[in-house]
């Protein structure tokens, strides 16, 4: 039995520090309730992958503390393990000797008491992976999926999964979209997926952990964040617009009165233009990635 954590978090960050060789991680501190559903979204080399193989204690913070299910790491290991599933950024199956799909499945069957083995058959078929296949001839969508479906077969109550559906064909994506669907519908399952695919984060997000250089600097409910960043089309008539409250950029269109806005913070950059009597014409989402831009952008400027 695994003895009660102090902590009624799914995953609780303090501190954490970690010196790599072209970035520091950290200090992070991050604090995940159990049931929410986080994209780990940055830019190459940002830290993502480093920061899961911290969680999964493969690798050791320099300074600070993680809990995992209200566990320091490395207190109660092989219990806490098994009630987390991860699909690592690279499949290293070549040390461990199996040759087969099959295998090396049951392998790692061996290591959860709450395998669902009829769960893994379902997925092998529905994602056409046969036991027989050789795991050196897998190609890099099926070994993907492979990793899913062994993360996920053991009904985690965290789901740790970096970059799941890189190299995966539209319709594997759309099947590995659809089985993460239902295995979030049991409200408690905490879920970190590290990715670069804007309609994964649309999808399957609640939230949103913005990485850059090895910092945590924006956590973020999803719907609050497309809710405040806005495109505001204005008829600006001269007025300066740039000191606007929220507003991070201005175009503005030569000789015409128009211009466009993009706003952080719409509803009060809405109001402030309201009182100088500015005409606001149109307004439109902002696209997350066009968002992360800008955050990397204002990330950049304030560092620097
Ligand atoms: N074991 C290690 N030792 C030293 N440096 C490392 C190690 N692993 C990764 N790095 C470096 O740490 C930085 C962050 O890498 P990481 O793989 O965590 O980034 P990422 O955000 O996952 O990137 P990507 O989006 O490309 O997958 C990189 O500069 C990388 O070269």
């Amino acid at each position: 039995m695994m003895e009660q954590g102090q902590s009624s978090k799914a995953i609780s960050i303090k501190g954490l520090r970690k010196s790599l060789d072209k970035v520091e991680i950290g200090p992070i501190d991050m604090e995940i309730e159990p049931g929410y559903v986080i994209a780990i979204v940055g830019l190459n080399g940002a830290g993502k992958s480093s920061i899961f193989r911290l969680m999964m204690d493969m690798i050791k913070p320099d300074a600070g503390e993680i809990r995992m299910l209200g566990q320091t790491n490395g207190q109660n290991e092989v219990a806490v393990k098994q009630k987390i599933g991860y699909v690592p950024e690279a499949e290293a199956w070549n040390d461990i000797g199996f040759s087969t799909v099959k295998e090396l499945t049951q392998f790692v069957a061996h290591w959860y008491p709450s395998w669902s083995e009829s769960k893994a058959q379902e997925l092998l078929k529905r994602f056409g992976l046969d036991g027989k296949q050789k795991l050196a001839h897998l190609s890099k969508g099926m070994k993907r999926k492979l990793s899913f479906i062994h993360a996920i077969s053991h009904d985690p109550d965290i789901l740790l999964m970096d970059e799941p559906t890189s190299g995966l064909d539209p319709f594997a994506w759309r099947m590995m979209m659809d089985e993460l669907m239902a295995f979030m519908e049991h409200g408690d399952k905490t879920v970190l997926f590290a990715t670069h695919i804007v309609e994964e984060v649309k999808r399957i997000a609640d939230h949103i952990a913005f990485i850059h250089e090895g910092k945590l600097r924006g956590f973020y409910e999803k719907d609050v964040l497309f809710d405040e960043w806005k495109t505001l089309w204005v008829e600006h008539q001269g007025r300066p617009l740039d000191q606007l409250s929220g507003v991070v950029a201005v175009e503005k269109h030569s000789g015409a009165v128009s211009a466009k806005l993009i706003s952080r913070s719409s509803r009060q950059t809405e109001a402030e233009l309201h009182r100088l009597g500015v005409k606001v014409i149109q307004t439109q989402a902002v696209e997350l990635d066009e968002i992360l831009g800008h955050l990397i952008q204002i990330d950049i400027e304030e560092a620097g």
